[in-house]
């Protein structure tokens, strides 16, 4: 990306602010005017004293001028104090705003996109996170850069270098003859340091990262005696942070020392010029010190050149990543026009192929209907492709090819948003947010009261467990287990209030009382909506009106569970294993010397 191209970008970003950088642009040019009083003051001074001991006149005759001096450069002092107050204060405030629109904008554009975008490689959540968070931040370093340093430090160059000029050309051309040189070596300096920065930076956060790591591996470390191991990769880490920094202040010296030379040379030849034209009375004895003034304020901004030239390329480079994000139109949700008033929750799903954006497909020519008001259960070996339907059927994911009908009417037509209020998802492993159990139940429904937030509670059996907590239903939702946030996530589904629901292994992460619980309680959700189920535990899906079974991404069986079990394929095989695994032979027999009546259910 050219800085042409990240002007471009940022010019939309920086208009509604252009008040205020007109302000800045104004005292930008008043600083720059009362930047060179100095010079001038000091010509004066010395010139007037001159006059003063030339005309035999001491102490008593000077005291005007004194007062007049003082006065005029404390004067200047305290308008340059509020010119730079204004300056840096506007220029800050110009950047805050522009970041935060930036910032803003990149999340806008984020959720907005499909799942697909995340799981693309460069994307996922550390590195989107640092694309935004760098670009973000270089981005605005080259606005402040441009308000605050660019802008005041290279006006006060030209002005300076034209008051010389103007003063004597010869001067001048001492002047503007150094400028090439000190920019030379800052170029090379830059070029020195180029990436530098960003690799301190890496290496600093790859530290800082380590020991995250570290205290979040401590048990695997120690169980594992792992620590002479884990210390050495600190130390390489740190070996190599240490050269890199030595390198960086290595450089950074001898350049300095270079331009501080080049500079000091400058200044020699104007001394030695501006005493020669003194002496040739072509110029006044106070010229001097005017022109070495001047020629400081023409210095000084070349003295930055290198950083800001680095931070430039920092701009450049990490701008892409970032704009990449926002431009990333062709990732947005696609989104239909209809918007239904009610959904029954029929879905015929025909001939689909599907393959994630990974280049993995998942699914082949699958078709299947799924029942309004029934429940359907999608049963196959990991991997099969269950879930990738529901992820088809939320639309998280578009279909290469098939056809996909709700109640008659093509999926890709729906509203997304309107759809997915209609559905009612709770996966294996949901997620819990940082808040309290209340905010957290109450994701389902914003608008729900605290009473409603409650009963769903109790209907997802986890009201008791909450109430036995020291702060109830505010108590931090991250810290409960994992069966209960499962809870949680089914209190949401009951706030929520569906007419369709998928359910993607719902109770994996239940306990034996807690899976009996939910299951009764999903059993009285489930009346009179369209459920889909996907379980591995056949409990949850035996009594299914209508069970599918997968095998590699495709469709092969479909029925009821006595229909399948007798057809003896593969569902007969996932069943029968699933049997052994449960030991349920012996189970039963425990059970039935109990008097139990359960071996009519085991067989
Ligand atoms: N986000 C994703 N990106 C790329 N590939 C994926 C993604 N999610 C799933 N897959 C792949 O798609 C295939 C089907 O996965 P899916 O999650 O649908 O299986 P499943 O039958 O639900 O399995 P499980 O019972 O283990 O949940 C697998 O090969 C899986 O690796």
């Amino acid at each position: 990306m050219s800085l042409w191209e990240i002007i471009r970008r940022l010019y939309p970003y920086v208009l509604p602010y252009k008040r205020l950088v007109l302000s800045t642009l104004l005292l930008t040019l008043v600083g720059s005017l009362a930047a060179q009083v100095n010079p001038f003051v000091l010509r004066y001074t010395v010139d007037t004293v001159q006059g003063l001991l030339d005309a035999h006149k001491g102490l008593a005759q000077g005291l005007d001028l004194l007062i007049v001096v003082s006065a005029l450069l404390l004067g200047k002092e305290i308008v340059n104090t509020f010119i730079q107050f204004g300056q840096k204060f506007y220029g800050e405030k110009i950047r805050i705003n522009v970041s935060s629109t930036l910032s803003q904008d990149a999340i806008h554009k984020l959720l907005g996109y499909q799942l697909g975008f995340y799981s693309e490689s460069g994307n996922q959540t550390g590195k989107l996170q640092t694309r935004i968070d760098r670009g973000v931040e270089s981005l605005m370093k080259l606005v402040q850069n441009f308000f605050i340093d660019i802008l005041p430090l290279f006006a006060n160059a030209v002005v300076a270098l034209v008051i010389m000029f103007t003063a004597n050309v010869y001067v001048g051309l001492v002047a503007l003859f150094i400028l090439p040189i000190y920019f030379w070596i800052s170029y090379r300096q830059a070029d020195k340091l180029n990436g530098t920065r960003r690799a301190l930076r890496s290496l600093r956060e790859q530290k800082s990262q380590g020991l995250v790591n570290l205290i979040d591996s401590a048990v695997v470390i120690k169980s594992f005696v792992r620590e002479d191991y884990e210390e050495e990769k600190q130390n390489q880490l740190q070996q190599n942070l240490q050269e890199a920094q030595l390198q960086t202040r290595k450089t950074n010296f001898l350049y300095d020392g270079l331009k501080t030379f080049v500079e000091q040379v400058g200044v020699v030849l104007i001394i030695i010029l501006t005493a020669y034209l003194v002496l040739d009375r072509q110029i006044s004895i106070g010229a001097i010190m005017f022109h070495i003034l001047l020629f400081n304020n023409v210095s000084a901004p070349i003295r930055q050149l290198h950083r800001i030239y680095d931070e430039m390329n920092e701009a450049l480079t990490y701008s892409e990543g970032f704009f990449d994000i926002l431009d990333a139109d062709d990732a947005k949700e696609a989104t239909g026009p209809i918007q239904p008033d009610q959904v029954r929750g029929t879905f015929e799903i025909c001939n689909v192929d599907f393959t994630y954006p990974s280049g993995t497909q998942a699914l082949y020519d699958v078709c299947l209907t799924i029942e309004e008001g029934k429940t359907t259960a999608l049963v196959g070996l990991s991997g099969a492709g269950k879930s990738t339907i529901i992820n088809l059927l939320c639309k998280f994911y578009e279909p290469d090819r098939g056809k996909m009908l709700l109640d008659g009417r093509p999926l890709a037509d729906y509203d997304t948003h309107a759809l997915r209020q209609r559905i009612g998802l709770v996966l294996q492993k949901n997620h819990i947010f940082k808040g309290t159990i209340e905010e957290n139940i109450r994701y389902g429904n914003m608008h729900a009261t605290f009473e409603e937030v409650v009963e769903a509670g109790k209907q997802a059996y986890l009201h008791q467990q909450i109430m036995e907590l020291p702060k109830q239903y505010q108590s931090d939702a991250q810290q409960l287990s994992g069966g209960q946030q499962q809870r949680i996530a089914i209190a949401r589904l009951f706030l929520k209030n569906p007419p369709i629901i998928f359910l993607d292994e719902p109770t994996a992460s239940l306990d034996a009382i807690a899976t009996e619980q939910i299951k009764n309680s999903l059993d009285a959700i489930k009346q009179g909506r369209t459920v889909v189920i996907i379980s591995h535990s056949l409990a949850q899906i035996v009594d299914s009106d209508c069970i599918y079974v997968m095998k590699q991404g495709r469709m092969v069986e479909s029925g009821t569970h006595d229909e399948l079990y007798d057809m003896k394929g593969t569902y007969r095989e996932i069943f029968d294993a699933s049997a052994r695994s449960l030991n349920i032979e012996k189970i039963a027999r425990v059970m039935a010397d109990d008097g139990d009546e359960v071996m009519d259910t085991a067989g």
